[in-house]
């Protein structure tokens, strides 16, 4: 469902990325790992349409989305998560979600904000749906809280369900574990299964080992801006290369 075919990207002198392609199948988990500087945040700023690649292209479903700019990627089923929260922190939770979903309904957002009678039926549905997806990442009991007010971690489960709310088709993930406990990271992970079960890939950007080989059907591993390997997580550890560039550092 993504292709990422032969992407480069060179900043002046540097080349982050060199001729990587690798492809997300549907309904995957697919992890992106490597050492500092590997590479992965510029590869994750290029599929969500931050960077515009040296060379090479991706594909959505069979579509080039190579040159959409980040704006244009949610309409067509793509959605990221931050590693810092980007959160509308004086809004309640709830009305974090909601906002996502007002920019997609017929009304739109101005004429909810003005409560015109003709718009409250569907207020009431964005409202009804909002909940049934903070239900779904297991923070329905703070809907009413202060966006801002949250521990980090469930902060970072309102931005997932703030992403999930628009119903895309793959989800890309920058270090969705950082900053979490083990507890959260434990409920980071059922959480990222059941988007799965849902039919949404999803790419992961992780430094977490443990994390990444629990959870992901394929990994991608990223070194000086090269693909060093691909395959599962058995594999990937088994590999002497990626164990001798990274996984044997620690
Ligand atoms: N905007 C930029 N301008 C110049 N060089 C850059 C830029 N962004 C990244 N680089 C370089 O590209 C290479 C890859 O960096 P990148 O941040 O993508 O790696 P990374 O795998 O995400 O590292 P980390 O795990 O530390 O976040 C590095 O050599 C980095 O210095």
């Amino acid at each position: 469902m993504l292709e990422v075919l032969n992407i480069t990207q060179k900043f002046g002198g540097i080349t982050a990325l060199d001729d990587i392609s690798f492809t997300v199948s549907e309904g995957n988990i697919t992890g992106v790992i490597g050492p500092n500087g590997a590479g992965k945040t510029t590869l994750f700023n290029i599929v969500t349409g931050i960077y515009s690649q040296t060379s090479g292209q991706i594909f959505l479903n069979g579509i080039d989305i190579s040159r959409i700019p980040a704006e244009g990627l949610a309409s067509r089923g793509l959605v990221r998560t931050f590693q810092n929260i980007e959160l509308f922190n004086s809004m309640t939770v709830l009305e974090n979600v909601m906002v996502g979903l007002h920019t997609q309904s017929k009304s739109g957002i101005i004429a909810s904000m003005c409560k015109a009678p003709w718009h409250l039926a569907e207020e009431k549905r964005i409202r009804a749906k909002a909940k049934d997806w903070l239900d779904f990442c297991g923070i329905a009991d703070l809907a009413d809280h202060v966006a801002g007010s949250l521990p980090f971690g469930k902060g970072r489960l309102l931005e997932i369900a703030r992403a999930m709310a628009i119903e895309p088709r793959i989800m890309l993930m920058d270090e969705p574990a950082a900053g979490l406990n083990n507890r959260e990271t434990y409920e980071l992970a059922g959480l990222i299964r059941r988007i799965r079960e849902k039919g949404v890939s999803i790419v992961l950007v992780e430094h977490d080992m443990d994390l990444v080989m629990d959870i992901c059907d394929r990994i991608v591993v990223l070194n000086l801006g090269r693909k060093l390997a691909e395959g599962t997580a058995r594999e990937i550890q088994e590999n002497p290369e990626v164990v001798a560039a990274y996984l044997g550092e620690g």
